[in-house]
């Protein structure tokens, strides 16, 4: 409208033809009204009654308004043209792994120090970060008692680039990392939900990304450096959260791995597990697969009573072959055969899968196949009372009502997604439970499960190695997980190693777990409590303890527990054995009679 106007009075104005006062500078008049309605009456007032002519002054900034618009609108434009034909970027979204890398190396740049707009962030990641000394150490108080009050302050805040554009000069080029974040709507199970979703744009001069790529490459090498000798789990992300373009699986914690050698397991099995996963994650192995048509999947059951090690061995494997481990829980009662044929589908190459307590998530026996003439008239009213009590807590979890939209996961689904076509090949499967027998043959056949690996009860040898090992001082090398090395494999009862591993894997006879891991080198005291006796002096008190204990009755967690509470006094937990072996066969005798009686 003021532009139409303008163009009239343009068509209006009398240029000025003499010699008068009016310069280039000034505006006509007509125009200035058009888009300063009354602009005449006020310049009028101000002149008669000032004696003051404000066209001048109204020109020169209208002048200045209009070069700096076109300023601005040529260095856009010229910009555009600029980044379009000499620029390179790489966007990075949130949910991939990379973005957590670049931020984490952003971090600690100089941009993070001297950045005017910068991002706030907590120090403190999770518990484990006291392990590395990076959180400082609490206090002890008057009594002696470790108090956490003052431990945050201790801790500095973290600082990031905040949202917006920020540049930065890197090995001597100019780099602009643009962080941005927008609100999306996204269709979920519990209607509509807004989420926030952000990306990074990381730009520089010139037409080739590889400076960009050789950036990401060293933030990634700085983030896996620091995470070494850590675990990274993962879960599958919230329901609410999981959606098109939305990674299935959230990053949870990050652990110190734990050392294979802090699991108490018959040595045999455990290096027949080890040398087994091995040669699975061997490189060449994947095409030896291909070559025979077979799937590149193998599945292992660690089934025993419970805590007797069968997640400690998970966790440990994950860490001795530096693996994420994506850990599912198939009682989450939010999770539908869908989501978990996505979550197959969507695992890394290689990674460690967990399935724990598969048996409680109601994918006992088929029971459309289960032979029913084969069951008591007692087991099967008793499976019935099982299958009802698994479907009321599904549905409990579930805020009581059944959930038709959701009939939670079923054996067909499950097995689907282990070894569907969208599953993923390379990933070691990890099935832990307590009632193997419990089962479906179909989930446990080779091929889903490839190696069964049984946990008992402690032997002596494991209490004795449990005692030796809660009383030695900590090493270097025990903490560090990296340390352990596989030793060759040995000779398998398959065909595989001859034909094509060529004997780069294949050795003679068995290795001994002794073989597969490197002993402690130099044991170096660390800060956690260490006891006055030599190795041979604990090894001979082990020996008396484990004498004390009966084999096969007692679980190695009941045995780490016991010592727990006595974990500086090896001597007093030698004393106090006996006491506690009776005690705890005594309640269990009662507990038994009390379940016989309340039956009868
Ligand atoms: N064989 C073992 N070696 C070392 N520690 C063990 C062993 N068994 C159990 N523990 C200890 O006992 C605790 C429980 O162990 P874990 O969770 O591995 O048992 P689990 O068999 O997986 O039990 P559940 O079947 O209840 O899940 C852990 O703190 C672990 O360190």
């Amino acid at each position: 409208m003021a532009i139409n106007d303008a163009i009239r009075a343009l068509k209006h104005t009398e240029l000025p033809t003499d010699n008068s006062n009016t310069s280039v500078t000034q505006l006509p008049a007509n125009i200035l009204e058009a888009f300063i309605p009354g602009y005449s009456l006020i310049s009028k007032f101000l002149l008669d009654s000032l004696g003051f002519d404000i066209t001048l002054l109204v020109s020169v900034c209208f002048l200045i308004f209009g070069l700096a618009t076109s300023l601005k609108f040529a260095w856009k434009h010229t910009s555009e043209q600029f980044s379009e034909y000499f620029m390179s970027y790489i966007r990075i979204d949130s949910g991939d792994d990379i973005y957590d890398h670049v931020m984490e190396w952003i971090g600690v740049q100089n941009v993070s120090k001297t950045s005017r707009k910068l991002m706030a962030k907590t120090g403190r990641e999770n518990a484990w970060d006291l392990v590395d000394g990076d959180m400082g150490v609490p206090e002890l108080d008057s009594k002696n008692l470790v108090n956490f009050s003052n431990w945050d302050a201790m801790v500095p805040p973290r600082f990031q680039p905040s949202f917006g554009t920020h540049r930065f000069f890197h090995k001597g080029r100019l780099f602009q990392l643009k962080r941005e974040n927008r609100q999306v709507m996204q269709e979920g199970w519990a209607g509509s939900v807004t989420r926030d979703e952000e990306n990074i744009t990381l730009t520089c001069i010139g037409r080739s990304t590889q400076p960009i790529k050789d950036l990401i490459k060293e933030a990634r090498d700085h983030y896996l450096n620091k995470e070494k000798s850590c675990t990274v789990v993962r879960r599958p992300t919230p329901k609410e959260q999981r959606g098109r373009g939305r990674t299935v699986w959230t990053k949870v914690a990050t652990r110190p791995s734990r050392p294979m050698e802090t699991v108490v397991l018959d040595h045999e099995q455990k290096n027949r597990v080890l040398v087994d996963i091995n040669e699975y994650l061997h490189p060449s192995t994947p095409r030896w697969y291909a070559n025979r048509g077979i799937p590149y999947r193998r599945g292992y059951l660690f089934h025993g009573p419970p805590g007797t090690g069968k997640s400690s061995l998970a966790w440990a494997i994950a860490g001795v072959f530096g693996l994420d481990i994506y850990c599912i829980s198939l009682v989450d009662p939010t999770l539908t055969e869908e989501d978990l044929g996505m979550m197959f589908t969507s695992l890394p190459r290689r990674c460690v899968v967990l399935l724990e307590d598969i048996d409680s998530a109601g994918l006992s026996k088929r029971q459309e196949e289960e032979p029913v003439q084969k069951l008591k008239p007692e087991d099967e009213a008793a499976a019935k009372i099982g299958a009802e009590i698994t479907r009321a807590i599904r549905f409990a979890q579930r805020d009581g009502k059944p959930n038709k939209e959701n009939p939670g996961i079923s054996l067909s689904g499950l097995l689907n997604a282990i070894d569907g076509v969208a599953s993923h090949e390379g990933r070691v499967l990890l099935m832990t439970t307590n009632f193997p027998d419990k089962l479906d043959e179909a989930l446990i056949r080779p091929g889903r499960v490839d190696m069964k690996v049984q946990f008992t009860n402690a032997t002596r040898d494991q209490i004795c190695e449990l005692f030796t090992r809660m009383y030695s001082p900590d090493t270097l090398a025990s903490l560090d997980a990296g340390r352990i090395k596989l030793g060759p494999v040995p000779k398998p009862d398959g065909i595989l190693h001859q034909t094509h591993l060529n004997g780069s894997l294949l050795q003679p006879k068995a290795t001994k777990i002794a073989d597969v891991m490197t002993p402690p080198e130099s044991p170096t005291q660390a800060n956690t409590p260490t006891t006055p006796f030599s190795p041979s002096s604990i090894e001979g008190i082990a020996a008396q303890f484990a004498d004390q204990l009966p084999e096969d009755k007692f679980t190695p967690a009941e045995v780490q527990g016991f010592l727990l509470t006595r974990k500086t006094e090896p001597t007093r937990a030698l004393d106090e054995v006996g006491a506690w072996r009776d005690g705890v066969l005594e309640a269990r005798k009662k507990k038994s009679m009390g379940k016989a009686e309340a039956v009868g």
